[in-house]
């Protein structure tokens, strides 16, 4: 066999004599059998089998691959016969490309490029294909256009995890298959979001609606500033061999779906979309039509520093009139994921929809919990629980009817991941997984998921119904447990506390959380993130529009709020170790099965917690941090220190009112520690 330049594999041998395969396109026996005379017509055939129905090699070859809707070149262009279709259909494809054609649309090519789908390695296997769809989209070259504008753009929509683990491992380095079958990637420089580097177009309505300013993660940029910066990213992408093009939906609520497609460079992030949106049938992708959203990543290329506005190579840019997103310099594929988070925290509450930064699951009797944490709390691990139905892992919406998942997949943390403890997610890195910055074993590509050689922020990206017991469609009814997940590096925070509703929201205004970075030296300070509502980089407007809502639901279904320390305890990090897991996982059991809201309870001092004296499963002296820490002095020392910086966070929302009457506002401010 011999290799031609498309990299595919001829069956004729050097003396022009042709081996003889069987009808699956593979020699029979394993081994290609020469026949040594020739036929008059030069095709070869074994007489003991029915003869292949290909005429040729590359037909043979077209045989093995089963057409299929989504990535199927344009039909229509072989005439009648098998292949015939319907005119509407011919006219839906081309308004597809059309659109895709009008999405890459830059001005060295007004009218966008040449779109052909499929595989650039083989546009010349399949003229008919790039002729008839450039017949749609000619234009005749001016003086004003540049020879960019000459360049056919192939474009990948909608390719099949198969295609995309076939695309990566030919093209992009660092892409290799582990042994139990995930695409191992390499997100490049950035291993984590840049929230620094985001910016929000400010313009007429958005500087009203939106919060900007001090706590604020919308940096402003001008809309000019962001078609500088669009125009990159356009061309970047128009100047390569092909992009890919994902057309996906947001939201498992139908009235509330949003339409996203996702232009990029790398089979990596259209692999990663794939899993983190929902997927849509055949049907749906075909009456696709516009796209409600839009994202341009040109991870790979940066941004002009010079730029106004642009503080690093890095920028992330949101603007929501052109219901756009332009990504330069950074390939973590996390961006994206987040990017359209934030959208949806635009889009939602203006239809009063409560956007959600949490995990979400429900019981066998329909009783469904929330999970809210910042990033690294929990909220995946805690939300995929084998007893129970997962609903989603990370983005959710509350709206009159009950809750719903935003996405189509979950974004695990993998480090020190473990088959014991978390075994549902260890199950669903196989196939179509996309394993980020793991590192494995060269030759058994076994991983070890110990190793933090890349980033400690190794991720798992993996589709909804990998979890064997996801709730599809992803809804359920309202809320009965909204728990708050606080990794306490600090090691003062209770287990777990019952909250009434002005500590709730407190807590979800304040979204506290400490987590501690690895690193080699050993022992390192913990530090204290406040971010509001659990999730202040993706929040649109003031945190306590989503407090008044979350208020007002809680309220209204009869939600209960937990405080759970996923963190430390006996003593600071350093002295003391992270709560263990089956604790953890006890407590919020205990929660979901309703023991615990008739539990004996105490007052905590300081912060003025109700903490239970006992919980089946956990010893009971844990409940109470005090009791685990050696040094009682330092215990004391460390709560008030906590408490003071809870105090300094909220003094940015005292001014704020939160709900129609003062009320709450003030209970909320009484709500948090005293001393
Ligand atoms: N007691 C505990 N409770 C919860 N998680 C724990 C506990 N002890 C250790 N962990 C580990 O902490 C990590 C929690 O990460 P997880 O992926 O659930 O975060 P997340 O809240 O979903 O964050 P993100 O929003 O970034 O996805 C996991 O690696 C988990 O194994
Ligand atoms: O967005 C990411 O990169 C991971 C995540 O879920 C978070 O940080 O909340
Ligand atoms: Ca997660
Ligand atoms: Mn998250």
């Amino acid at each position: 066999m011999a290799s031609n330049e498309n990299g595919e594999f001829t069956f004729a041998n050097g003396n022009g004599m042709a081996m003889v395969a069987n009808g699956n396109g593979t020699p029979r026996n394993g081994l290609a059998k020469i026949q040594t005379q020739k036929k008059g017509n030069g095709m070869c055939y074994d007489d003991s089998t029915p003869p292949v129905k290909a005429q040729t090699i590359d037909e043979l070859h077209s045989l093995q691959k089963k057409k299929s809707a989504p990535t199927t070149p344009i039909k229509g262009t072989q005439g009648g016969g098998a292949f015939a279709i319907t005119l509407s259909e011919v006219e839906r494809h081309k308004q597809q490309l059309q659109s895709i054609s009008a999405s890459l649309a830059s001005l060295t090519r007004e009218t966008g490029p040449k779109v052909v789908r499929g595989d650039p390695a083989k546009q010349f296997e399949t003229p008919k294909v790039s002729s008839h769809v450039s017949h749609h989209h000619h234009f005749t070259p001016t003086i004003s256009v540049s020879d960019s504008a000459l360049k056919f753009t192939h474009v990948l929509y909608n390719l099949s995890p198969a295609e995309l683990y076939e695309q990566a491992i030919k093209y992009e380095k660092g892409s290799f298959i582990t042994s139990t079958g995930a695409l191992a990637t390499l997100s490049g420089a950035k291993t984590g979001r840049s929230p620094r580097d985001k910016r929000v177009v400010k313009d007429d309505t958005t500087e009203d609606e939106l919060w900007w300013g001090r706590g604020s993660p919308n940096i402003e940029m001008d809309e000019h500033t962001f078609m500088v910066n669009r125009e990159r990213a356009v061309d970047y992408l128009n100047s390569l061999d092909k992009v890919f093009v994902n057309d996906q939906f947001l939201n498992w609520d139908p009235e509330n779906r949003i339409k996203v497609r996702i232009v990029s460079a790398r089979a990596y992030h259209s692999l990663f979309m794939h899993n983190m949106c929902i997927r849509p049938t055949p049907e749906e992708l075909e009456n696709f039509g516009t796209p409600d959203f839009t994202i341009y990543n040109a991870g790979q290329f940066p941004c002009n520093r010079y730029t106004h506005y642009m503080t690093s190579s890095t920028s992330i840019d949101l603007n929501l009139a052109r219901r756009e997103m332009v990504i330069l310099g950074t390939m973590y594929a996390g961006e994206m994921k987040k990017g359209l988070f934030s959208v949806m925290h635009y889009l939602m509450p203006k239809r009063q929809i409560l956007s959600l930064h949490s995990g979400c699951n429900m019981g066998k009797d329909g009783d469904v919990a929330l999970f809210f944490g910042l990033s690294g709390t929990g909220k995946t691990t805690l939300s995929t629980d084998h007893n129970r139905y997962l609903i989603g892992d990370d983005e959710h919406c509350w709206t009159e009817n009950g809750v719903s998942n935003i996405e189509g997949g979950c974004y695990a943390k993998c480090i020190d991941l473990s088959r014991e403890k978390e075994p549902d997610i260890w199950n669903a890195i196989k196939f179509g997984a996309v394993l980020e910055n793991i590192v494995f074993d060269e030759h058994t590509r076994e991983v070890d998921y110990s190793d933090k050689s890349v980033t400690e922020n190794t991720r798992a990206a993996y589709p909804i119904e990998y979890i064997p017991n996801a709730k599809i469609p992803c809804v359920g009814p309202h809320p009965k447990n909204v728990i708050l997940l606080a990794c306490d590096a600090f090691g003062v925070l209770p287990p777990v506390s019952k909250l009434n509703l002005a500590q709730t929201m407190y807590h979800f205004i304040s979204g506290y959380t400490a987590l501690v970075a690895g690193t080699e030296d050993g022992i390192k300070e913990p530090t204290a993130t406040f971010s509001a509502c659990f999730g202040a980089a993706f929040i649109m407007l003031h945190p306590t529009k989503y407090a008044a809502m979350l208020a007002d639901k809680m309220l209204k279904h009869g939600a209960t709020g937990w405080l759970v320390n996923t963190g430390w305890s006996g003593g600071s990090y350093g002295s003391g170790k992270r709560i263990k897991l089956p604790y953890t996982r006890k407590i919020i059991d205990a929660i979901h099965d309703g023991s615990l809201l008739n539990a004996k309870y105490k007052k905590t001092e300081v912060f003025g917690l109700e903490i239970p004296t006992e919980i089946e499963g956990v010893p009971s002296e844990i409940l109470d941090p005090v009791n685990t820490w050696s040094d009682k002095n330092a215990h004391n020392e460390t709560l008030l220190k906590l408490a003071g910086l809870f105090k300094r966070n909220f003094e940015t929302f005292t001014n704020y009112k939160i709900g129609k009457d003062n009320k709450l506002t003030e209970e909320i401010l009484a709500a948090g520690p005293n001393f």
